[in-house]
């Protein structure tokens, strides 16, 4: 019995045995050190005095199981990060991530329930870290670096997700395609450098008229970019799509070698989502392309909408 003792004291976990009325009975030195304030004053005391935060706690009920229907427990620090108020080592007021596992012990007709409590603080953050990381880098794959919009993987997942969205609520959903007007000769005189700057002015610009929760901006690939307009119908789209070509135009960025005007402009296709022929998503990009090709054709900088085999304008009073 004393070299049981012996062992258990100098183990690297910490032991607390309660008898069957939850008097703490044995405390060893790891577990006193850990708990700092109340060492070493629980002997000999009931537990749930020393601990009333723990009434009725899940590590309650797991000790009222091992002591009533002799069941072993183990809490994961998961869902039980600091039940017991012990702190990492030393006089560190870091609290402890704690794994414990609750056990009954059988001697002669006494029950007795023994908690054996493993510091995994190390093991928590470790994971927390790794989490992040994890966060940080899909973050990273699904985002572009340049305009920090979503990029090309990321809208193709966001556009199922709302072509689901629509089809299950029965509402339109539009997409806007819009390129860059003659962005060649743009990097050609003034620069990449200047190129990615006029990038990141245009992407502001739009980021900051598209006030709506749902519309989505993203990167498509070089100059062009694409939104989505979750529950918008073609003219709307059209009209929204007019509104972001004057916005862009407004800028003023000076072009010395457009061929549609003096400064920065976009030409815009737009499609609906055309729910009569559950179209998929690459034939509503292809439309939307369609339409975009369709503005550059026609001189640039203006907006072509395609829905159900018909050419749209913008409404009059856009244009
Ligand atoms: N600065 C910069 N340029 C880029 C980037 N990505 C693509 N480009 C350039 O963007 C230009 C796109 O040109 P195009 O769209 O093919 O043609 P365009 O001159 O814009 O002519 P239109 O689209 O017909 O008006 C190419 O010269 C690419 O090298 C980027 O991240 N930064």
């Amino acid at each position: 019995m004393q070299l049981f003792e012996k062992v258990l004291q100098n183990l690297h976990s910490g032991i607390l045995i309660l008898d069957s009325n939850l008097t703490i009975s044995f405390t060893n030195h790891w577990l006193e050190a850990a708990l700092q304030d109340k060492n070493p004053a629980i002997k000999g005391y009931s537990f749930l005095d020393c601990f009333p935060h723990l009434k009725d706690s899940r590590l309650h009920a797991a000790i009222n199981d091992s002591l009533k229907n002799n069941l072993p427990s183990f809490l994961s620090p998961g869902l039980n990060r600091y039940p017991l108020p012990l702190y990492q080592g030393g006089n560190s007021r870091k609290p402890m991530d704690q794994l414990i596992r609750v056990s009954p012990i059988i001697n002669a007709d006494q029950t007795y329930c023994m908690i054996e409590v493993s510091d995994v603080s190390t093991m928590v953050q470790r994971e927390l870290v790794l989490n992040a990381m994890t966060k940080k880098f899909s973050g990273l794959a699904l985002t572009d670096e340049l305009t920090n919009v979503a990029n090309r993987r990321q809208f193709n997942i966001m556009l199922d997700q709302e072509i689901h969205y629509a089809s299950r609520d029965g509402k339109p959903l539009s997409l806007i395609f819009l390129d860059i007007d003659s962005f060649k000769p743009y990097n050609d005189t003034l620069g990449h450098q200047s190129g990615d700057l006029c990038l990141i002015q245009v992407i502001n610009a739009l980021r900051k008229r598209l006030r709506r929760g749902g519309d989505q901006l993203a990167r498509y690939g070089g100059d062009e970019f694409c939104i989505i307009l979750p529950n918008t119908s073609i003219q709307s789209a059209v009209d929204t799509a007019e509104s972001l070509r004057i916005l862009i135009q407004e800028l003023a960025i000076p072009h010395p070698d457009s061929d549609a005007a003096e400064c920065v402009t976009i030409s815009i296709g737009v499609a609906c989502w055309n729910r009569a022929n559950v179209e998929s998503s690459s034939s509503l990009v292809l439309r939307a392309d369609s339409a975009l090709y369709r503005a550059k054709q026609a001189g640039r900088n203006r907006v072509v909408g395609h829905d159900s085999d018909k050419w749209i304008k913008p409404s009059p009073a856009q244009e």
